[in-house]
């Protein structure tokens, strides 16, 4: 007779390695007993010390963007190999882990997720605060209603080059940066006027009301978003900088790299 542990025994017989998304303490320990298999923890913070760790930007709320990133991490980091097979476990429904799902590494379909936080110019705790200021921003919108926003992050220089000024520049003498809550509150109040937000490597934030100007040749992003995304797309290739972008029109936050579209969260999932 054949029981439930033979059946769903299969999503994690034969695994290279276990990933645990964001484990408690105690769901931790058990594991380092196990000695069949390697253990990664991935998690916004290595709250178990775990020796093998996978740093998330964000808690993504969709199960496969939160496995993916993991997984790409761990490729990226030489953890695990391209074609290894993982038992992922997260939690969906509550915040114990609830949900083993099996996987295949697969170096092909990477997304360029973690590229865009670990490999990119400028600081990934500065991209990380313009993707959750973006999100918050979407979430709550100016005075109730729904805006847009544009944010240029790294390689400032060349991108000042390759843009213009639309009106007074109101942080000329500041040196003020990302993630200092009054910035937060000053960036939100701005992002009701036209342009992009510079912002260097660091987070200083270079400029307000920027209108770029990169070519657009050769950029390929989807069709149906206007001038503000293609703006923000074409700059990505042009310069080392990145795109984070909140659309005015549909509500998603989206951000760019090397002038491809790497990321889509939609802030009313978080
Ligand atoms: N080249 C540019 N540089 C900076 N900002 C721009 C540029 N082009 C457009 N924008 C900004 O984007 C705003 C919206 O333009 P548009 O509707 O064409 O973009 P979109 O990609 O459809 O964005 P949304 O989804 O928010 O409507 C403009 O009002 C302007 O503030
Ligand atoms: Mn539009």
């Amino acid at each position: 007779m054949a029981g439930l542990d033979d059946v769903f025994g299969d999503l994690f017989s034969n695994v290279d390695a276990a990933a645990l998304f964001s484990p408690s303490g105690s769901y931790y320990e058990r594991f380092v007993e196990v000695d069949e298999v390697d253990v990664i923890v991935v998690g916004t913070e290595n709250d178990v010390s775990a020796e093998t760790f996978v740093e998330l930007p964000l808690e993504f709320d969709n199960i496969s963007d939160r496995i993916r990133f993991g997984l790409e991490g761990a490729l990226n980091q030489d953890i695990i190999e391209d074609g290894d097979t993982l038992a992922c476990a997260t939690s969906v429904f509550s915040d114990d882990i609830d949900t083993v799902s099996r996987v295949r590494a697969d170096a092909d379909s990477h997304t360029g997720i973690y590229d865009l936080f670990a490999r990119s110019r400028a600081d990934p705790e500065v991209i990380k605060s313009v993707l959750e200021l973006a999100i918050e921003l979407g979430q709550k919108g100016q005075k109730g209603k729904p805006v847009g926003a544009l944010f240029i992050v790294g390689d400032a220089g060349k991108v000042m080059n390759k843009s213009r000024p639309l009106s007074y520049n109101p942080f000329e003498k500041s040196h003020v940066h990302v993630g200092d809550p009054i910035v937060n509150v000053m960036l939100k109040e701005f992002s009701r006027l036209d342009g992009a937000f510079v912002i260097s490597d660091a987070g200083k934030i270079v400029s307000a009301y920027r209108y770029l100007e990169p070519s657009a040749e050769g950029v390929d992003i989807p069709k149906g978003l206007g001038a503000r995304h293609m703006a923000g797309g074409a700059i990505t290739r042009d310069t080392n900088a990145i795109a984070i972008v909140l659309s005015e029109s549909d509500g998603l936050v989206r951000a760019f790299k090397a002038g491809e579209l790497i990321l889509e969260v939609d802030p009313e999932a978080y």
